[in-house]
């Protein structure tokens, strides 16, 4: 797909034609979007798209081999503690000390950041009770669940004059309720604080309710638009569809190849509309055991993007990207 060229402008992230590689991989193929002055953004990719690394340059961690990165309108390659004194990170891997407590690690986070004394105190009780802390403020970080360190780390990226909030995949490895919550949290802020929030995530379910949605894929953007703008566009009706016996799964295999998007054990899926329907009941109605119709979702869209679904895509590269963990790299995962 042809990328935009934004313009610079007064949004809050402006990134145009970004490429990195690492040897052979080429991470970011010359990446542009801008993410607007106090939008929910989510992009949204399988593991190894691009995501960690796109965010790592945002945070002047990683340099790009070409293009151009501006914060607030602040080159970061040029500028980068002014860039970086502007945002807010949760990175993927937690990063508190679990011997000091809750409110040591946002006090320390403060220091560093230079916030002053009264202000500090001010933003750190604001915060905890933000992220409903506030009664664990004493205790230390360690006897904390997962999902309480994430939602301190969230705290932890606003204490300093933070404008823009990144995240990345801060729901990964917590429960469907932990999850929710850390939405909430989000949307809570966008809502309540004059803040941009850019979150990563390979859930498709979690970007429902965000303002735009960036989709990428092998570090390049395929879409970029509202969710329902996107269903608009690209989204596709599916049937889901369990043949009786292994002849009715390959007669149907046969006859509607072009149709077919995945086979799951003894699972069809099917692109479908109205008159495929009927035709197909006429014809294997008595042949199947269950039939399911699903109806335009992002789920469709990654599918009729990439040809693939984004669950089985998640899965394969979050394998090879922990055998790539394994083996060492050139920024910490
Ligand atoms: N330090 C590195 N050295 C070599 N290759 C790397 C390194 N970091 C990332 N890659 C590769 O670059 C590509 C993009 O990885 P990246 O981590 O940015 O993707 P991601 O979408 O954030 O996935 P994840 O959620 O797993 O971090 C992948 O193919 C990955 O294997």
């Amino acid at each position: 797909m042809a990328q935009p060229d934004p313009a610079p402008s007064a949004d809050a992230i402006h990134l145009n034609a970004i490429s990195k590689r690492y040897g052979r991989t080429l991470a970011l193929d010359a990446v542009s979007f801008n993410v607007r002055d106090q939008e929910l953004f989510a992009l949204l990719g399988p593991n190894g798209a691009g995501k960690t690394t796109l965010l790592h340059i945002l945070c002047t961690i990683l340099r790009p081999d070409s293009g151009t990165a501006l914060i607030d309108g602040i080159d970061v390659a040029k500028n980068p503690l002014e860039a970086r004194q502007r945002l807010g990170i949760v990175f993927q891997e937690p990063s508190l000390d679990d011997r000091l407590t809750v409110r040591e690690n946002l006090e320390l986070h403060g220091l560093v950041y230079g916030v002053p004394r009264k202000l500090r105190r001010q933003r750190i009780e604001e915060m905890l009770a933000l992220v409903e802390l506030s009664d664990w403020a004493s205790k230390p970080v360690r006897a904390l669940s997962s999902g309480m360190k994430r939602r301190l780390e969230i705290a932890r990226a606003l204490i300093h004059d933070s404008r823009i909030l990144l995240l990345d995949e801060p729901t990964v490895g917590l429960d469907a309720q932990t999850r929710d919550r850390i939405w909430a949290y989000l949307r809570r802020l966008r809502a309540e604080r004059d803040i941009t929030v850019l979150v990563t995530t390979h859930y498709i379910e979690e970007v429902e309710d965000c303002d735009r949605v960036c989709i990428i894929d092998s570090g390049k953007v395929l879409a970029l638009d509202t969710p329902e703008a996107l269903k608009r566009a690209h989204g596709q009706s599916l049937v889901r569809l369990t043949p009786t016996a292994e002849a009715d799964l390959e007669a149907i295999t046969a006859r509607y190849q072009d149709r077919l998007t995945a086979r799951k054990g003894n699972e069809l899926t099917l692109v479908s509309d109205d008159a495929f329907i009927t035709a197909f009941l006429a014809e294997f109605g008595t042949r199947i055991t269950a039939l399911k119709v699903e109806v335009p979702s992002l789920e469709t869209v990654f599918l009729t993007l990439t040809g693939r679904e984004l669950r089985d895509r998640a899965a394969g590269a979050r394998e090879q990207t922990l055998a790539f963990g394994k083996r060492g790299g050139e920024h910490t995962r």
